[in-house]
């Protein structure tokens, strides 16, 4: 599964939808299939196990059947989808790599040498990645605003076109150095706090480092003083490329009924964009893993959502989020082929013994 790769010509295109439209929407989107919920917690209720024995297994089918709007649900077809964007602020030493390993990550992942490569061929997963003009990375956001509105919009539709109904899982992740002091700016502005809460090491900067994100992201948030308005110009003023396809991927995959993964702090981030807007908007996404990264754990305070697992990952790229597959699956083989109490002839919970004494 060496990655397919596309590039996004930054035409103007007169039928994208503007980020207005993106706001609008955001209300419309389809809600819980209650129907394909309560079908799966019938049939998991029969099978052959103490009630609730599963755990979280068990929570993970009736998220799927819900989200796909089918019971049982599927998962033959997982595709994870990692875009690729260019960061203004990477010039400003803000990452331990240099700004032009985003473009040579992107050639990793198509050469298929890099960790998702890996994860996604053992797991069966249609890996595509998606590079979006890495020639021509956003404005450095502390001199203004990252991206004009119809950069943000043509990003964000980007995103939706990555995916399609039919799919049965979206592992989401992203690939662009200096992404960590973008995704913190933007945390900073949803959920305010110091920039200190929301910067961390990223690919490993060491104590100077550190400060100088957090001088970045201060910078980044006096010059855009929008940013705190409205969560969709965070997006815009401190967000990147990337981020603003996720965002999209993120709701196109509500709309076609595709469950969505999400990976560590700078995915979860431009999730977090559309938590702001609408709390319900993640309700069809999970976060696979708590990244590393120290701001995760605040993050997901901050959008109430609880990791499936804790493994001091910090690498971005949809690692996390493709591990998350088996997982999934394993969930799924047991709801779709454990036998029935009354199909394996065993004793229900409360039963009484056969011969016993009245
Ligand atoms: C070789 C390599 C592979 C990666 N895969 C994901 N990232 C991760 O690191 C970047 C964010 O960290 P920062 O904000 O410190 O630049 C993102 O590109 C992210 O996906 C990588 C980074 C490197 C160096
Ligand atoms: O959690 C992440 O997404 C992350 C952490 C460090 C570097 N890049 C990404």
């Amino acid at each position: 599964m060496s990655g397919h790769h596309d590039h996004s010509h930054h035409h103007h295109d007169d039928g994208l939808p503007s980020l207005d439209e993106i706001r609008r929407v955001l209300p419309e989107l389809p809600g819980p299939d209650l129907e394909s919920a309560t079908a799966a917690l019938q049939r998991e209720q029969t099978l052959l196990k103490p009630a609730g024995a599963l755990g979280r297994l068990e929570e993970l089918v009736q998220w799927l059947a819900t989200w796909q709007a089918k019971a049982p649900p599927e998962l033959t077809h997982p595709r994870i989808v990692v875009f690729a964007g260019a960061h203004g602020i990477a010039a400003q030493g803000v990452s331990a790599y240099p700004p032009a390993v985003t473009g040579q990550m992107v050639q990793a992942f198509i050469n298929g040498h890099a960790a998702i490569n890996q994860l996604a061929e053992l797991h069966d997963a249609d890996l595509r990645v998606h590079e979006m003009d890495l020639d021509n990375p956003t404005q450095d956001f502390t001199q203004g605003p990252a991206m004009n509105e119809a950069a943000c919009a043509r990003a964000a539709a980007y995103g939706m076109m990555a995916v399609e109904p039919g799919l049965h899982l979206l592992c989401l992740g992203e690939m662009g150095i200096g992404n960590t002091t973008s995704a913190a700016a933007l945390c900073a502005a949803l959920f305010g706090g110091p920039a200190s809460d929301w910067v961390g090491p990223g690919t490993g900067v060491d104590a100077e480092g550190v400060k100088r994100k957090i001088a970045v992201v201060e910078a980044g948030l006096a010059a855009n003083p929008s940013a705190l308005t409205d969560p969709f110009e965070a997006l815009r003023c401190l967000g990147g490329q990337e981020l603003a396809a996720i965002m999209g991927a993120i709701i196109a995959s509500r709309l076609a009924r595709v469950p969505v993964v999400l990976d560590g702090f700078a995915c979860t981030a431009a999730a977090a964009v559309l938590y702001k807007a609408d709390p319900k908007a993640l309700d069809h996404c999970i976060v696979a893993h708590r990244s590393a990264e120290p701001g995760h754990t605040r993050l997901l305070a901050a959008i109430n959502k609880r990791p499936l697992f804790d493994f001091d990952m910090r690498l971005g790229e949809g690692s996390g989020a493709a591990l998350a597959i088996p997982v999934l699956k394993s969930a799924l083989a047991c709801h779709l082929n454990m036998a029935t109490f009354a199909e394996a002839g065993v004793a229900q919970k409360g039963e009484r013994p056969a011969g016993a004494m009245h």
